[in-house]
């Protein structure tokens, strides 16, 4: 479903990903790790399309997307929730669910005045706050919005960067218990970059570690007690 050939990408004149492949399959959940700083968030901004390939490609469901921008990424059926959730904090909870909306690929559904209840039955909170300024938020009440704004459109692949950072303990469950349940619905395909292994280990079904720009190392979950997993993830 997404595909990553020999990607590489970096900022200025600095080359951060070298020759980077990965791929994810309908339904599966595909864990990205690695130390602070080696790349996971600059290869997850270029499979959205916020940052260009400088060599490589990216397709999803069979198509070439290396040159489509972000939105037309989203559209396409890419969900995204960011390092740092970025909501929009001037708009109300329920202004930045309906940006969410307008990547939906119905367009009845983009059209539409209200947030369909299904949309976020996942997160029941939310309503309450539905007049409130995202920036009046806790941070992990924005990184539930910004994983409902993420889900509403209903997309086949779901990218996650470090959803749990920085987030008191109980939101933190509360996240990974809607990872695990998006999971066992088998219907949205999820790319998690995430530092616990524990977690990681819960749900995931393929694993990639990444070391200064390049993948090191990938496996399955019976293969996570290799020693070169923790040689590579330990400062
Ligand atoms: N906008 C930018 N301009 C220039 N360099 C950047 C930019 N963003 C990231 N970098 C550099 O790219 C490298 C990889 O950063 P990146 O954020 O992708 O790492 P990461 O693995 O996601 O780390 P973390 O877990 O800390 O977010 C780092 O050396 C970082 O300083």
């Amino acid at each position: 479903m997404l595909s990553v050939q020999r990607l590489e990408a970096g900022y200025g004149e600095s080359v951060i990903l070298r020759d980077v492949s990965l791929t994810v399959e309908p339904g599966q959940v595909v864990c990205l790790m690695g130390r602070n700083g080696v790349g996971k968030s600059t290869l997850v901004k270029s499979i959205m399309g916020l940052l260009k390939a400088r060599k490589g490609s990216v397709s999803f469901k069979g198509a070439d997307v290396t040159k489509r921008a972000p939105g037309e990424r989203a559209k396409k059926g890419i969900g995204y929730v960011p390092q740092g959730r970025e909501i929009f904090s001037q708009l109300t909870v329920y202004e930045n669910l309906r940006v969410g909306l307008e990547a939906h690929p119905d367009s009845a559904k983009r059209r539409s005045k209200t947030i369909p209840p299904e949309a976020i039955e996942k997160f029941p909170i939310l309503p309450t706050f539905y007049k409130r300024r995202g920036g009046d938020l806790s941070g992990g009440q924005q990184q539930q919005l910004a994983f409902a704004r993420a889900l509403i459109s209903e997309p086949d692949l779901l990218v996650l960067d470090e959803p749990t950072e920085g987030i008191q303990p109980s939101i933190v469950d509360a996240i990974q218990d809607v990872i695990r349940s998006i999971r066992d619905e088998g219907k949205t395909a999820i790319l998690l970059v995430e530092q616990s292994l524990d977690f990681v280990r819960s749900v995931g079904d393929r694993f990639y570690i990444m070391e200064k720009g390049t993948i090191v190392w990938q496996g399955g979950r019976e293969e996570l007690d290799d020693p070169a997993v923790m040689k590579h993830l330990t400062i």
